[in-house]
């Protein structure tokens, strides 16, 4: 009968990755005992967005064998990595990136380290946005100090499940930082090459705004697995996107979709939903819409206090939004990484990732 429930297994299809999960080496083991199955299925992320569509399908699938009577679907998970790491210990290396400042990609950047976190990630949070660093005020830490390990290497500060290092824990508290392309360039290598990040799943970078040197180096200097891109609706915010956008592409870095930020407001008095900015206007980037997220009073709050608002409002609008986006990137990561040539991708900037088709 084991041997039966291995062949079940065999019809079950990864919906992302559109290969049946034995092929994928996704079954960890199957038993069976007295009529009762026991499947473990290790997960290419533990954000997996799919994951109850497989419990279901293994279920299904399972209990079609004759004999079964009953079966248990447990989970682990496992970054799978890329044939080559873009750093040693760092499995995938996600730009979060914006035309225009202000439309909110540190929050986003920040949201999406916490809810991989949340999700039993290995998560680090670089905050590249050298000139205006907000990622540690952010995240609770606007105080802390990067100290140096026995190898005086930089050791990221651990908040909320994230390791970050921000330039706002090397520099005095609100001074300017008055430096030339070539220094910055050297910084943000060093924040990534010479830091103790430990092992890591995801190493989200939170970009300054705009498409300067910054950008450039980190496109160039290292092989990023991925791009999001965070737009209002507005069209002074797409312009300005469209160019970060024309960026990533001429750097060869895959743009996995973009995220809508204050794409609309509830007003908590009414309940009357207002567009404020002209929300879905993200769609005219042309690529993959990852999220809506709406303007929301707690979510400002909840930045300047240092809490992510997935952790302290998780079950508002924009925190559920996020929790989704972060697991829709995870699933595309895991389809890029493990994808072959199937068919092609249905999201116009994914590179040589594969979906399934339609
Ligand atoms: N969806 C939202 N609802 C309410 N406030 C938000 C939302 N998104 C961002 N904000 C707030 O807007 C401000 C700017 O956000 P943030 O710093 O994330 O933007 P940014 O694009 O990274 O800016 P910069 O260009 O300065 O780096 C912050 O006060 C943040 O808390």
């Amino acid at each position: 009968m084991r041997n039966a429930i291995w062949a079940a297994l065999a019809t079950v299809q990864d919906p992302e990755l559109c290969r049946d999960l034995v092929s994928l080496g996704m079954v960890e083991s199957a038993e069976v005992s007295d009529g009762v199955a026991a499947v473990r299925i290790n997960l290419t992320t533990p954000a997996c967005p799919l994951k109850a569509t497989i419990e279901a399908d293994v279920r299904r699938a399972v209990l079609a064998v004759p004999g079964v009577e009953a079966v248990g679907v447990t989970f682990g998970a496992t970054v799978r990595p890329p044939a080559r790491l873009p750093l040693p210990g760092i499995k995938h290396i996600l730009l979060v990136g914006s035309g225009k400042g202000g439309v909110g990609k540190s929050s986003v950047a920040v949201g999406l380290a916490a809810s991989l976190a949340l999700d039993g990630a290995r998560v680090g949070l670089l905050d590249a946005d050298v000139y205006g660093p907000s990622v540690a005020h952010m995240l609770g830490q606007g105080q802390g100090r990067i100290t140096a390990d026995a190898e005086r290497r930089m050791q990221p500060i651990e908040a909320h499940g994230v390791r970050f290092i921000s330039m706002a824990n090397l520099s005095p508290a609100g001074q300017a930082l008055v430096w030339r392309g070539p220094m910055l360039h050297s910084a943000v290598q060093q924040f990534l090459k010479d830091a103790a990040w430990g092992e890591l799943d995801y190493l989200i970078v939170d970009l300054p705004p705009g498409t300067g040197d910054v950008q450039l180096s980190l496109t160039q200097n290292v092989t990023v697995t991925g791009a999001v891109l965070v737009t209002t609706p507005q069209d002074v915010a797409l312009i300005d996107a469209s160019r970060a956008l024309d960026m990533f592409r001429k750097a060869n870095v895959p743009v996995l979709g973009v995220i809508e930020n204050m794409s609309y407001f509830v007003a908590p008095d009414t309940g009357q939903t207002y567009d404020l900015f002209g929300r879905g206007g993200a769609r005219s980037l042309g690529l993959d819409v990852l999220g809506e997220l709406p303007l929301d009073i707690d979510a400002r709050q909840d930045a300047d206090r240092g809490t992510p608002s997935v952790l302290a409002h998780p079950q508002s609008a924009v925190s559920l939004a996020l929790r989704q986006v972060a697991r829709t990137v995870a699933g595309r990561v895991s389809v890029q990484t493990l994808g072959s040539s199937l068919t092609s991708s249905p999201w116009p900037d994914a590179g040589s990732a594969v979906f399934c088709a339609a």
